[in-house]
């Protein structure tokens, strides 16, 4: 049986900053989680973690039933984990489609075979952006580099899917896209954890909902609407109008707003 992440009373510091204050959660295969939270308050730590790039905690983290500190990079991992970086800075002009074509290394031994070629082909095709291959990844747009880092986790075929921000510089066409691919995956079993900064784009396609505050992370799933427009109003600051929208509640900062 899948067992997804456990993340069990994990602690962090950066020197004398506490950045997380014994997490607990768990965030089940076959499911699209996110995490939402401001602006360093430890959401891409705890990613980093997750993703194995950060050991120096307290705790325990397990994926699918093995501990993170024993899981091994590379060839024959026991469980792939596809992780996407919030920043990325190649300053190598390598074409797009060998950026894209990296992510499938761990199939192949030296070189490429027919099959990576053609799910980095039908990958990139998916995202209308086949005809950008052979252009330097130097030369492409913020939104196009996204896309492009997507598709390099996308074609990994992971069996977790840790996505910082997917759709920072996408534009609406592009959100809704890659957001649709999110839940695609989840929905066929693949384990997503995803960090955005958009509540409403995120309650409109994910299942479970964490909020990093103070070192701390809630779970926000099960708040009614009441309670999770105050939660958002206290952790953003902002008064928040609500609408409904495809029988959903969406939240709307209200710009100017006086108390009369
Ligand atoms: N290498 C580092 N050395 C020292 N402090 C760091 C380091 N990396 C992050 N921090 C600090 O740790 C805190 C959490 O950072 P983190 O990147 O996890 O936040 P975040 O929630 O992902 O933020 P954002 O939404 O802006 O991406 C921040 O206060 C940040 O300044």
């Amino acid at each position: 049986m899948r067992k997804g992440v456990i993340i069990d009373k994990v602690s962090f510091n950066h020197g004398k900053l506490q950045v997380l204050d014994e997490i607990y959660a768990q965030f089940p295969s076959g499911k699209l989680s996110v995490i939402l939270g401001r602006n360093g308050s430890g959401k891409s730590t705890l990613f980093k973690i997750i993703a194995g790039l950060e050991s120096g905690y307290i705790g325990n983290v397990h994926i699918e039933g093995l501990n993170r500190k024993e899981i091994k990079l590379g060839k024959n991992q026991e469980v792939r984990i596809g992780f996407m970086n919030q920043f990325h800075q190649t300053t190598f002009p390598y074409k797009v489609i060998d950026i894209v074509l990296t992510g499938r290394s761990a199939f192949s031994n030296f070189s490429p075979s027919k099959k990576d070629y053609e799910i980095v082909e039908e990958t990139l095709k998916s995202f209308d952006l086949w005809e950008l291959k052979d252009q330097s990844y130097t030369s492409l747009s913020g939104g196009e580099r996204q896309l492009v880092l997507l598709c390099r986790v996308l074609v990994q075929k992971p069996d977790v899917l840790l996505l910082d921000e997917p759709t920072n510089h996408l534009d609406l066409n592009y959100q809704v896209k890659v957001m649709d691919c999110i839940r695609d995956l989840a929905n066929k079993g693949t384990m997503v954890i995803c960090v955005m900064h958009d509540p409403n784009l995120a309650m409109m396609y994910g299942d479970s909902f964490y909020l990093m505050e103070n070192a701390k992370l809630s779970e926000i799933t099960n708040l009614d609407t009441t309670e999770l427009k105050q939660r958002l109003e206290q952790t953003y600051k902002l008064a928040l109008g609500q609408l409904f929208h495809q029988g959903k509640a969406v939240f709307m900062p209200l710009i100017n707003a006086k108390d009369d």
